[in-house]
């Protein structure tokens, strides 16, 4: 039931059909009663001419028998008349009462219905069956014209009982015929209405919304419907208004596939300056820019690793602090640029020169300092010793002049009690100016610098 209230609800053709019936059906209903209500008049004005052509035919029989005190020949007549299908009730009425005879209903004289025997005889029940409220009645004179009288003789009144329900009963079959008329066409127009409905707006509806069903939402494609006729309907113009959309929104969507294409490239773009800055930052953070060695910062940060890796696998470690010396009187002569490059050569050599293991950092102006893991006092003696030298031979030129420097180290190795990378440095530091202090251009080493002043 459900189901078929919601195919109701779905199906256009039906739903249509059903609005378009119901009233169709009512304007029939409606036609069908005035035209039974006509029919009903007619049969009605028939049966009043039918009872007035009685007192012709019965009437004689009647004045004679009433005439005559013919008793029998009253009732038989009588019931000859009331025995006829548009007659329920007879009533004779004599002058002198004698022969007052009455069958079927009838009125009394208070106008009520009582009800008699074909013998004559009251009764409590309706001997035809079709009931006696709607009792209508015609009464006619009855007249003796015998060869004696010069006129008639009035001899008393007849009086014919009809009902309505005998109307009613000839249009029965009127009416059921008209009923079922109006049904039959009814059904077939439905039928037939339904179909060309179903066939020309309700299929190709339904095969339009489940094109749309099959719609890839992604990107939809135009929609061909299997209609057989090729006029500009509302529903191929829905159709193409359908297609056109669809055709606007490719579009749009193809739009939106570029610039977000484009949005991704730049985002892309941008993503990539970003992290090049943050490396810039991070190298900046941590490296001195003019020599690309770690800054200070980076120095202590990554020498401290160092250190406690090295204290706890008891292992050696050395620090060698270095001082380019007289670095100002350099600036002062050759100027700052020269100054500058001085320091690049400089850094540069020291990388050239030590393992890629060993940390290099510039911790301020011309001071540096470099971490040796696994390698003690003497061996980085050695090692400084040996930068020394080398730096010692750098040739810079300058407007056609040579350009010399030196560098002053002192060098400290770890041990339990130097376990910070600001004690080493601070002790390398006193080695260094040691070495400042006793000539410049030399190295010494913490160990025998604190040997040589504990022997003084
Ligand atoms: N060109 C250049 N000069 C710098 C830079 N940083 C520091 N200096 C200079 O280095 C010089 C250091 O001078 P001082 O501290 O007197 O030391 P010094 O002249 O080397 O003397 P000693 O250390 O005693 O041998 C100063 O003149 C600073 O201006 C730099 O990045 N570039």
């Amino acid at each position: 039931m459900q189901s078929l209230l919601n195919h109701y609800r779905r199906s256009i053709a039906l739903h249509l059909l059903l609005v378009i019936f119901g009233v169709y059906f009512l304007v029939a209903v409606l036609v069908t009663v005035v035209q039974l209500y006509k029919e009903y008049e007619n049969t009605k004005r028939e049966f009043y001419d039918e009872i007035q052509t009685l007192p012709a035919t019965f009437g004689k029989g009647i004045s004679e028998s009433v005439w005559t005190y013919n008793q029998e020949l009253l009732q038989s007549i009588l019931q000859g008349m009331y025995n006829l299908p548009i007659v329920v009730g007879v009533k004779v009425k004599s002058l002198d009462h004698k022969t007052d005879f009455q069958i079927g209903a009838v009125f009394n004289e208070q106008h009520q219905v009582e009800y008699y025997t074909s013998k004559g005889i009251p009764t409590e029940q309706a001997l035809t069956g079709l009931g006696s409220n709607a009792l209508f009645e015609h009464e006619f004179p009855i007249y003796y014209q015998g060869p004696a009288f010069d006129q008639n003789i009035s001899l008393g009144t007849v009086t014919l009982y009809s009902n309505d329900q005998l109307v009613f009963e000839r249009l029965k079959y009127g009416f059921i015929l008209i009923l079922v008329n109006s049904i039959i066409k009814t059904c077939m127009l439905w039928i037939i209405i339904y179909f060309f409905i179903n066939k020309y707006l309700g299929k190709p509806l339904k095969e339009f919304t489940f094109k749309i069903h099959q719609q890839d939402t992604q990107s939809p494609k135009p929609i061909d419907l299997d209609i057989n006729w090729t006029d500009e309907n509302e529903l191929l113009v829905l159709k193409d208004s359908y297609n056109q959309m669809i055709e606007r929104v490719n579009k749009k969507q193809l739009e939106l596939l570029n610039l977000n294409q484009e949005l991704d490239e730049k985002v892309k773009v941008r993503t990539r300056d970003l992290e090049r800055a943050k490396e810039k930052a991070e190298q900046l953070a941590y490296s001195d820019p003019l020599t690309k060695l770690c800054n200070r910062r980076a120095f202590f940060d990554s020498g401290k690793q160092l250190l406690n890796q090295a204290n706890n696998n008891e292992s050696l470690l050395s620090l060698i602090m270095i001082d380019i010396d007289n670095f100002k009187s350099l600036n002062d002569t050759y100027g700052h640029a020269m100054g500058d490059k001085a320091l690049i050569v400089f850094a540069d050599k020291l990388k050239n020169s030590l393992r890629s293991t060993d940390l290099i950092g510039r911790l301020g102006g011309e001071e540096f300092a470099v971490i040796l893991p696994n390698i003690g006092e003497d061996e980085a003696t050695n090692i400084a010793q040996s930068l020394r030298l080398k730096i010692s031979q750098i040739k810079l030129t300058h407007e056609q002049s040579s350009v010399h420097f030196t560098a002053s180290m002192g060098v400290i190795e770890n041990s339990p009690q130097s376990s910070t990378i600001d004690s080493l440095l601070a002790q390398a530091d006193k080695a260094l100016y040691f070495s400042k202090g006793h000539g410049r251009n030399q190295v010494t080493a913490y160990s025998t610098m604190a040997t040589a002043a504990a022997s003084q």
